[in-house]
């Protein structure tokens, strides 16, 4: 590696601090981009890309399952999860080379492996070996943690880091978690013959989201066979048995652990640097993503922002920018749009859309039901409703969608939040027919109708209509 102080130092190669780095060599920086492990990070490796790939083959089996319901009679006669998993390794290796170091390289961004610690406030080693930067991006990502289960840690169980190396899945999971993780996969391996039990302590399963839009996903994973035990706590693990606060037993073959995630910041030296952490282990960072070290930035998930790739690639481009150019810009956090990606979806954005949430005076929720969305109906897939949340101005302030490809209805209602449209605004504009964003155009042309039937813009309408009679005659 050559000794040569790099302008910017950039820590971990996931979606961060990939974005980070070809921002900063875009910008004309010198930049050094470390890795310890593999190119690509989490997305790539153990999270977005082989999950997603789980879910595709999930939803085959499901499709030939439901076939019926069109009149086809087809059965799934057998799963092969050694194929199922090959086909996963197969979409990893279809998107590795993205993220592989020899295309850093193409856009002006040298690249090394080792593992990054801080030695002093613009000083670090890399696998020992020592390095001047001027300016540092931490990009070191997040890992899952276990819980506090006795017996657990001996029990081998898998998280979403290990997962992808069976080369076949087992007969009967526990789950432990009914987060994202929990859900998107427990439904996944359900769908493909698993026996599949989801424990979760809290009373309802993606306790963030909208709980009637939450209650559509998990009756969805009922049906598709997953035993969800909420409310429950797990006590103990023994010999292939974990032990529940209400006395029951559930056997298994390998335990899935999906608890929840903490940033990677092991051996990283940040008190050296003068980084502080936040009370949850997190880099501590301001609105422009520095850290407490004024040479030093952090994104992606170790800032303990929401943990999803679009938001640390957002956050790779920013810090670079701010890093490398000296600008002041700020990561927004209100409008950063989530998909769980089961089926049915759940898409979400902006404020919250619950009944009972407490929202400023003025704001209204407009739901439309998916029963009456015509593509909807063609499909046989009405399990869903588009909720939007709207302010006193008619601006779009919020939204949850479930019901299938609830996430590509999202990116329209993400320009709404983000841009502050009316209800006018998406009214106006022509959508295709037939469409799951029917229902947003639906609610959107309700309520701007509905405008049109109040206060003055009624009289308006009426001494419009009363002209043109006039004109008429
Ligand atoms: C199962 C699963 C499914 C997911 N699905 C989605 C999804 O559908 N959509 C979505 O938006 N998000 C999803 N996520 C979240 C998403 O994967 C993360 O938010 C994203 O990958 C975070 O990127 P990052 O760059 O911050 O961290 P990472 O991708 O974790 O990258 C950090 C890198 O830093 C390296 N590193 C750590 N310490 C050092 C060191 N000391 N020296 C050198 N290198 C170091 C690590 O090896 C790693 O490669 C999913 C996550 C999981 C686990
Ligand atoms: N589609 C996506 O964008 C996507 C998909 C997967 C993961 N992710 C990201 O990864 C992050 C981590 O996902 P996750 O599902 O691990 O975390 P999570 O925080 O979303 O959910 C963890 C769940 O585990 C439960 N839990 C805590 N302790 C437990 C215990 N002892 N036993 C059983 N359950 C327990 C919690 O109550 C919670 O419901 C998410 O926050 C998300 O940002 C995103």
């Amino acid at each position: 590696m050559s000794r040569r102080s790099p302008d910017l130092l950039v820590i971990g190669a996931g979606t961060a601090g990939l974005v980070a780095a070809r921002t900063a060599a875009a910008l004309g920086a010198r930049v050094l981009l470390v890795e310890r492990d593999r190119f690509g990070g989490d997305c790539l490796w153990t999270g977005c890309v082989p999950s997603k790939a789980l879910l595709a083959a999930a939803e085959a089996a499901a499709a030939v399952r439901g076939a019926a319901r069109f009149g086809l009679h087809a059965e799934v006669t057998g799963i092969d999860t050694a194929q199922v998993m090959a086909s996963v390794r197969r979409a990893i290796t279809a998107i590795e080379p993205d993220d592989a170091p020899q295309t850093q390289h193409a856009k002006g961004v040298r690249t090394a492996t080792g593992d990054v610690a801080f030695t002093g406030p613009d000083t670090v080693t890399v696998d020992g070996e020592p390095l001047r930067f001027r300016r540092a991006v931490v990009a070191t990502g997040s890992h899952p943690v276990l819980p506090d289960v006795p017996g657990l840690a001996d029990a081998d169980p898998l998280t979403s880091d290990s997962l992808w190396d069976l080369t076949g899945l087992p007969g009967r999971v526990a789950v432990l978690g009914g987060g994202a993780i929990g859900c998107e996969l427990g439904q996944a391996m359900a769908r493909l013959g698993v026996q599949v039990t989801l424990v979760e302590p809290g009373p309802r399963l993606l306790a963030g989201e909208d709980p009637a839009a939450a209650a559509l996903v998990q009756a969805a994973l009922v049906r598709d066979g997953v035993d969800v035990r909420t409310g429950r706590h797990a006590t103990g693990v023994e010999a292939h048995r974990l032990h529940l606060d209400d006395g029951a037993t559930v056997t298994f073959d390998r335990l899935l652990v999906a608890a929840g995630r903490a940033p990677r910041t092991d051996g990283l030296g940040l008190a050296a640097a003068g980084i502080q952490r936040d009370e949850r282990g997190n880099v501590r960072v301001d609105a422009q993503l520095a850290t407490t070290n004024p040479r030093v930035w952090a994104a992606g998930d170790v800032t303990g922002h929401p943990r999803f790739t679009h938001l640390a690639g957002v956050h790779g481009s920013l810090a670079a920018g701010n890093a490398v150019l000296g600008l002041r810009r700020s990561v927004r956090l209100d409008a950063v749009p989530r998909v769980t990606y089961t089926s049915p979806e759940l898409a979400a954005v902006g404020a919250p859309t619950a009944e009972d949430a407490e929202r400023p005076a003025g704001h209204r929720v407009l739901s439309q039901s998916h029963e009456h969305s015509d593509r909807a109906v063609t499909d046989q897939r009405t399990d869903g409703v588009t909720r939007l949340v709207v302010d006193g101005r008619r601006r779009v302030v919020g939204a949850t969608v479930v019901g299938a490809r609830a996430g590509e209805s999202l990116a329209e209602l993400t320009l709404a939040v983000t841009q502050g449209l009316t209800t006018t605004d998406l009214a106006g504009t022509v959508h295709p027919y037939p469409a799951y964003t029917d229902p947003t155009w639906d609610a959107a042309v309700a309520d701007a109708t509905g405008r049109l039937q109040a206060g003055p813009a009624r009289l308006a309408v009426t001494v419009l209509r009363r002209l043109a009679q006039l004109r008429a005659r």
